[in-house]
Formats: structure tokens, sequence, C-alpha cells
């Protein structure tokens, strides 16, 4: 038997993970998918949220402020790409300047530092590309960018250094109530656990349904996004947003923390939990929005898009606990934006109603430190140089857009919970997430998995079950 059991490997099961490896504990992390960030945990602004957002006194106001301000030390210690680059609220409408001061007060009740409502002259000379229509703006120190995927990859990382397992292509179809815990089933077998963290994303009411009579729902609530080449990710330098609506924060323009710019997204309720296709209309919403925000739109600097699934609760609040009927099963659910930002006090927050349960002992030799694969692109040729003595495979470039050697393709293979398919590899790299969108480095980047892995380039998927790319040779080279 299992002391825990966590359901979902997105960023909230995985913060989950990494904080409750501290402790005597065993623990196991099941996903359904073939990897680490996969759900919405891959597809978000990655931005991480002053904190005015969010009513007082809610689990969202509360644990997003707390959340920010933990990025710094987090950032270093797990070694993930993080800019407290500060964000605006813009208004476009003299008469709608009130709002930004209700924000203001807002974001202070909830301990937001720094607020201040400037004016369109200030705003013009720190964002030159901003509409001259604007008035004025609520200007956000705090606010910054984060990689969500890395960040993501980064906690699971060190959750399994520190004894955590993980079990992919492993999806809970049922759970049953036995006396000193529960049983779980998958479509890999039972596991039995003494405690559940039901991390699920948007399916976290699935989840808890199967074991609670207090049934929740989650409504997956779509959001479409437009990314641009790094030759304009400096076209702000700020977190651009426009005056919320009751759908949420509205369309942004932000520098990724990578360095490319992105402006999205829609929000539109859906049924299916699957959908995360892009469409014409929701990337002209996504335009037609943002024209209002800049002076010009640098459309031929468009390299792809992509969407993903906001997993709204009706209670319009995170939904943190222990299940009211069930003993043992902690609900983590309707974690929607701004659920990054809130992640690390999130993580917290499970700790400590897990071990007023557990009671368990801290483990001697928890290591909180993991350092990421080497960044060739951003290296003086002194440290490449010196990298490259060392191991030549980091002295060829594999994804020229991205600057990614085959050194730092082998090591996201090698690595603990490395990667096992393509998406696996941009996500831990970068290779393949640049220009041209995996055109030219592609076919090296799946030599390299078939090598790695010893498995024929036929069996070399996007991101596992059935997304193989070649199905066989046409002719002998
Ligand atoms: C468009 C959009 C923009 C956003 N922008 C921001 C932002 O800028 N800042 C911010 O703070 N927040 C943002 N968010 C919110 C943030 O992305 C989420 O709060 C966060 O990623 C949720 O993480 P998660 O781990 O709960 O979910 P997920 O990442 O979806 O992880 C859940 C995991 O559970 C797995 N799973 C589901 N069912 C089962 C099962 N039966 N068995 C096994 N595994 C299962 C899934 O495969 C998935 O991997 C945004 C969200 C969206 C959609
Ligand atoms: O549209 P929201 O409010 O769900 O927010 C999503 C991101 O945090 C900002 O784009
Ligand atoms: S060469 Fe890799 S994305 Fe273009």
């Amino acid at each position: 038997m299992r002391d825990i059991v966590i359901i979902g490997a997105g960023v909230i099961g995985s913060s989950i993970a990494r904080e409750l490896s501290k402790y005597d504990l065993k623990i196991s992390v099941l996903e359904k998918e073939s990897d680490v960030a996969v759900g919405t945990s891959k597809a978000n602004s990655g931005i991480v949220h002053a904190g005015y957002d969010a009513k007082p006194n809610t689990l969202k106001g509360k644990l997003n402020v707390k959340g920010n301000a933990m990025f710094d030390d987090l950032s270093k210690e797990l070694d993930f790409p993080f800019k407290r680059n500060g964000s605006l609220v813009l208004c476009f409408e003299e008469q709608e300047k009130e709002k930004l001061y209700q924000l203001k007060e807002q974001g202070e009740k909830n301990g937001v530092p720094g607020l201040k409502v400037i004016s369109r002259k200030e705003i013009l000379k720190l964002e030159p590309n901003v509409n001259q229509n604007v008035v004025a703006a609520l200007y956000a120190p705090t606010g910054g960018i984060v990689c969500p995927y890395e960040m993501t990859i980064a906690y699971a990382e060190n959750a399994n250094t520190n004894g955590v397992d993980f079990y992919f292509h492993t999806e809970v179809k049922n759970i049953k109530k036995l006396e000193t815990g529960f049983l779980i089933k998958t479509n890999q077998g039972d596991f039995e656990s003494r405690l559940i963290i039901n991390a699920a994303g948007v399916f976290a009411d699935s989840i808890h349904n199967m074991i609670s009579d207090h049934k929740i729902k989650i409504i997956p609530r779509k959001g479409e996004y437009c990314l641009f080449d790094k030759a304009v990710g400096n076209f702000t330098q700020r977190t651009l947003f426009q005056l919320p609506t009751k759908m949420g924060k509205g369309v942004l323009v932000t520098p990724t923390v990578d360095g490319n710019l992105l402006i999205g997204p829609t929000a539109v309720d859906i049924e299916d939990k699957r959908e995360v296709s892009t469409t014409a209309e929701g990337l002209s919403i996504v335009l037609e929005k943002a024209r209002i925000t800049l002076k010009e739109i640098p459309m031929k600097q468009i390299i792809t898009s992509f969407a993903g699934l906001r997993a709204h609760s009706i209670e319009d609040d995170f939904i943190i606990g222990e299940a009211k009927d069930v003993s043992g099963f902690i609900d983590v659910a309707g974690i929607e934006s701004p659920g990054l930002s809130s992640a690390p006090a999130i993580a917290q927050m499970v700790e400590n109603i897990v071990t007023e349960k557990l009671k368990p002992k801290e483990k001697e030799n928890f290591d909180p430190i993991r350092k990421g694969i080497p960044k060739f692109r951003e290296m003086s040729n002194q440290e490449r140089r010196a990298l490259i003595e060392k191991d030549c495979s980091y002295g060829r470039i594999v994804c020229r857009c991205e600057t990614v050697t085959e050194g730092e393709i082998r090591s996201a293979i090698k690595r603990p919970l490395g990667a096992r398919d393509l998406d696996g590899i941009k996500r831990r790299t970068r290779a393949g997430m640049g220009r041209c969108q995996s055109g030219f480095c592609l076919p090296k980047i799946m030599k390299i998995l078939s090598e790695e892995l010893d498995l024929p380039e036929t069996e070399i998927t996007k991101f596992g079950k059935q997304s193989n790319l070649v199905i066989g040779k046409d002719k002998e080279i």
C-alpha cells in the first residue's frame, strides 16, 4: 500500500509531489498521457500574475499573491526560466479609468505590493508600441513571466530524484474506498493508497465524482493563441492586459520568458475536454482584440498557434481540501488561472493538509536542488568551448532556429523522467520550437531518439499513443 497517490502530472500534481517528497512517504503520480506537462500546464499564457484580479478572501486571491512571492527563490532552486517583467492593465476609455482604481484597491486588499495607476505619457514611454488612444494603466511591478512546462518538468524531476515514482500511460478508471485507504483501478492495473490527491485538471470532476456524493462540475474554457517569432520578442517589455471581464483577464500581449511574443487567449466555454484545436474564428478574435492594445501587429512574424483549456468550476474559485464525505481524498480542482502563479503556494497548502493527517517524518537526505540541461544558446564562447571539450556532442547544432545541440537532446532523454517522444524533447530543450517549427531539425531529433531509446524510427512518436510520424521505408537509401 502506498501512502499517497497523486492523479495528474501537470504543474499542480508535480509541485505537490515535490513538496511531499521531503517526507518519508511512499508516493506515486499516475498520469494518463506519455509525459509530464501535457495538459493545461503546457498551453497557457505563462504569466506569474501579481494578484489583483481575484476577489479578496478567495483561495485564488490568497494563493496567487503568496505563490508569486515564491518564484524568485524557487526558479533558482529548480533552475527554470522566470523573469519579473511587470504588467500593465490598459484602459482605453476615460469613463473606465475608475475600474483601474477598483482593481488597485482589490490588489492592495490581496497584499499586492507596488501597484500604481500611471498616465498615458508614462505608458507610452515604457511601451512605445501601445496604441496611442490609451488613457491610463494599472502598473504591477511584481508581475512576471515563466516557462510553464519547464517549471512543471523541474518540479517533477526534483520529486523523482527525491523518490517519487511516476507512472505514465496510466489512466485512473475508478476508485473504491477500502477500510484503510483506497483501491485505484487503472488501465495498467490496481494501486492501493492511504490518501489520494486529485490534480487531474479539467478531468478533476470525473475523478472526484468517482468517490464522492457531493458532485462537482468542471467546465473546459478554451483559450486560443498566436505565437510570434523571436524577431519581435522585444515588441513589448511588460505584459499588457486590457480591463478584465466576467470571462476573465482578456486578450493579453506579452513577451515570453524564452523570447517570443505571445498574443491571446480567447475564452469560450466548450463541452469536449480534449478539444484543443485552433480555429480561424478564434485566432481572428485574438488579433482583433490585440489591435485595441497595439499600434500595429507584426503579422508576418506569426510562427504558430495553440490552445489550452481552463478548468473552470462553477464556484469560481479553487477547490482545495478533503472531500466532505470521503476522508483521505484530497481535491485540488478548479485550478484555472491563476493556477500556474499559485502552484508553489497550492503545493504548500496541500503539504499542510497531508502532514496534519499522516504526521510523516522529514527525510534526512531531501535534495531541493535541480540543475536543468545546460543551454548552449545562453553560454559565452568560453563556456561553450569548455563544454565541447568535455563532450563533443555539444559542438553539433541540431536545431538551428533555437541553437540546440545534440548534447542537449541526448541529455533530455537520459535525465530523470527523460523525454520519450518529440514533444518531450521540444519542451525540455526547445528543439523544434523555432521559426521553421521542426521542418529542419525533426529528422535529426528522430534519429537521436531512436538511438538513445534503442527503437526503430517507426516507433518514435510525437506525443505517445498513435502519433507515429513514419510508418516504414519506401526505398533503401
Ligand atoms: C488559456 C489558459 C491560459 C492560462 N494562463 C495562465 C497564466 O498566465 N498564469 C497562471 O497563473 N495560470 C494560467 N492558466 C492556468 C494554468 O495553466 C492552470 O491553472 C494549470 O496549468 C493547471 O495545472 P493542472 O496540473 O491542474 O492541470 P493539467 O496541466 O491539465 O494537469 C492535469 C493532468 O491530469 C491528467 N489526468 C487527467 N485525468 C486523468 C486520469 N483519469 N488518470 C490519470 N491522469 C489524468 C492529465 O492528462 C493532465 O496531465 C491558464 C490556463 C489556460 C487554459
Ligand atoms: O483569461 P483568464 O482569466 O483565465 O486568464 C488566463 C491567463 O492567466 C492570462 O491570459
Ligand atoms: S531548426 Fe529546429 S525549429 Fe527550425
